[in-house]
């Protein structure tokens, strides 16, 4: 494959979503090289990791702007001239605006810790535990200018087990949740997807062999 996918990446912490995609992406056969990482904030363990391999950085703080919008208008620039062909917020911590959606319709995607609609927002795993599932798990899904309302792309399941604490948890649904994103994404950019209503439906399934029926949903992971 020659022409590969252009990734550009949004984190707000250590990274590991992008870690897995960027070593994904050392295979020309996986259709894909990671060409941007914005973080929203400085310390990011995400961006020495992709400034070690010479990957373009840029951190943009929301307090540095006047207004939240142009923070959004920035963002948005800031994308556009990586070119991105897919968006993926990967542990983001800031909700994207109306011109960061118009700029990339449909093509930002969104990992989150949690089986959505169950438990949006930025507490997943800990909103899971206090609930008292017994099943929790990951959701890539299309951002919309909701909150983790988008059409959803992709969802794998984890036990909870007694005795799980909050990181003992989300360290199992990290687990499944990178390999959701690696394989969702390779499929994405390889074979396309469409959307139908509120469906999200990918032209290939991803290559998980725990999936069900070759779709990407209920892999878990045995312990
Ligand atoms: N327009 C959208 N933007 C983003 C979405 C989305 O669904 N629509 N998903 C998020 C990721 N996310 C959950 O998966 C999420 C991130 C952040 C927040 C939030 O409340 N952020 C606050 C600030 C929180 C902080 O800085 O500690 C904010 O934006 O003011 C909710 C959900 C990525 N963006
Ligand atoms: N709703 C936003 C949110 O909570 N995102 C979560 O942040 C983590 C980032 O981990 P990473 O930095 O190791 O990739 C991921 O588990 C992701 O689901």
């Amino acid at each position: 494959m020659t022409n590969r996918a252009r990734l550009a990446v949004l984190i707000s912490g250590g990274g590991s979503n992008l870690a897995a995609l960027m070593e994904a992406c050392e295979d020309p056969a996986y259709g894909a090289n990671v060409v941007l990482v914005v973080a929203d904030r400085d310390g990011c363990g995400g961006v020495e990791i992709a400034k070690d391999v010479g990957i373009d950085t840029a951190v943009l703080k929301v307090s540095d702007y006047a207004e939240r919008n142009e923070w959004d208008r920035a963002l948005a620039a800031r994308l556009s001239e990586a070119q991105p062909d897919l968006v993926v917020s990967a542990g983001f911590l800031k909700m994207l605006g109306s011109a960061t959606l118009a700029a990339f319709p449909g093509r930002i995607i969104n990992t989150h810790n949690s089986l959505l609609p169950a438990f949006p927002g930025i507490h997943g795993p800990a909103d899971a535990l206090a609930y008292g599932v017994k099943i929790a798990g990951a959701t890539l899904f299309i951002v919309d200018d909701g909150m983790d309302t988008g059409q959803i792309l992709a969802q794998c399941a984890v036990p909870v087990l007694d005795g799980d604490t909050e990181e003992t948890l989300l360290e199992r649904i990290k687990v499944a949740e990178r390999a959701q994103l690696v394989q969702t994404v390779g499929a994405m950019v390889r074979d396309g997807w469409r959307i139908s209503g509120r469906r999200a439906i990918l032209n290939s399934p991803a290559d998980d062999p725990g999936t069900l029926n070759g779709q990407p949903g209920l892999s878990i992971p045995v312990e």
